[in-house]
């Protein structure tokens, strides 16, 4: 072991996505396999006992990178000295439900986590939201961080970008490791654009191997964008799984790097860049390094991909219009 333990935070430690999540930041790969890691689990009262039900499986897991687990149910001090937060616990979507509808209820969750995080979390904090409407939730938490750097707070599309590796990949018959340049554009939401027109396959342009618009629109983009309902038709619960191994994707890249020509989706504050109004998290491709992130700067965005990102950027808008009025931000 090289480092000290460092402090991982997460909210809705109870829920479904957190059982998937802990095991693995426990086993290391949250952060990688040389850094310890000490558990603060946040959860509203009724929810601790399970919390500490996982938090005995957790010692049972025998994890020698596991320096710890405390549990909380007061943001102030689930958030003291911590570095790395995941915000998953939320109202998750049910059936027939739209993310737009769980802003409010949202709001009174994502506001005191932010002034938590603010007040207490280590100078290094770095804030994953999981917990829908993602995007917008972390724009309320970091609207009540004002004194934390506003990049530190980003949201997760990695689902989306992973679901579009597959996809893709299962179109064009090859594995998910030979694409690379995808990007996950915009919310997470039904409006998100995952665009191909950057990505390779084997080194060769994905939307010229496709070469296929009517798929790329009419089954591709919906397909992904929409996943997330498939899953709860299929399975009568949100995705849990999949959506905890693409948060530990999300972490362990943005900490650790992206792979060289290679680059990654995430939802942060826009800088202005490809149009999108300063200040919205929405997602963009990304290059990480040394434990920040940078956009991929100087992509050359078709007519097709334009309207595609202003529709969901517009979402974001609208969004941040509706929590604006809310009085969340
Ligand atoms: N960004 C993404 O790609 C995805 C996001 N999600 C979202 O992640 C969230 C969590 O999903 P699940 O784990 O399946 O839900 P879940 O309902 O199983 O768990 C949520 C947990 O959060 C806890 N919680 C509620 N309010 C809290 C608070 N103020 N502080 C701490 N804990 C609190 C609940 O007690 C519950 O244990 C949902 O909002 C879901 O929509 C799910 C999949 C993908
Ligand atoms: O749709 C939902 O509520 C869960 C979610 O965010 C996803 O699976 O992408």
């Amino acid at each position: 072991m090289t480092h000290a333990p460092v402090n991982v935070t997460v909210t809705g430690a109870a829920g479904q996505i957190g059982y998937a999540l802990l095991f693995r930041i426990a086993s290391g790969q949250l952060l990688g396999t040389d850094t310890p890691v000490k558990l603060r689990l946040l959860e509203i009262p009724q929810a601790v006992k399970a919390a500490e039900g996982t938090a005995l499986e957790l010692q049972d897991g025998a994890f020698p990178l596991l320096a710890g687990v405390d549990i909380f149910d007061d943001a102030k001090q689930a958030f003291e000295g911590t570095n790395v937060a995941l915000l998953v616990g939320a109202r998750p979507r049910t059936k027939g439900m739209e993310r737009g509808d769980l802003l409010e209820a949202n709001g009174g969750i994502f506001k005191p986590q932010g002034e938590a995080i603010n007040a207490g979390a280590a100078d290094d904090i770095k804030v994953l939201v999981v917990g829908n409407p993602a995007n917008t939730n972390a724009l309320i938490a970091q609207a009540h961080a004002p004194d934390v750097p506003a990049e530190r707070f980003t949201a997760m599309t990695r689902l989306d970008h992973n679901r579009a590796l597959a996809q893709l990949a299962g179109k064009l018959g090859v594995s998910v490791a030979d694409i690379k340049k995808l990007t996950i554009w915009g919310n997470h939401s039904a409006t998100q654009y995952p665009d191909i027109f950057h990505a390779e396959v084997n080194g060769k342009n994905a939307a010229e191997a496709v070469n296929d618009q009517n798929w790329l629109e009419n089954e591709f983009i919906p397909r992904v964008a929409k996943r997330g309902a498939e899953i709860i038709e299929a399975r009568g619960a949100s995705s849990a799984a999949s959506a905890a191994s693409a948060a530990i994707d999300h972490v362990h890249d943005w900490v650790n790097g992206t792979p060289a020509g290679d680059w990654t989706s995430m939802a942060i504050p826009s800088d202005g860049s490809y149009g999108v109004p300063e200040g919205l998290i929405a997602s963009f491709p990304v290059t990480c390094s040394g434990g920040s992130y940078e956009i991929v700067q100087g992509l050359e965005i078709n007519d097709f991909s334009r309207a595609k990102i202003d529709a969901s950027v517009q979402e974001l808008s609208d969004e941040r219009e509706a929590v604006r009025k809310l009085g969340l931000v």
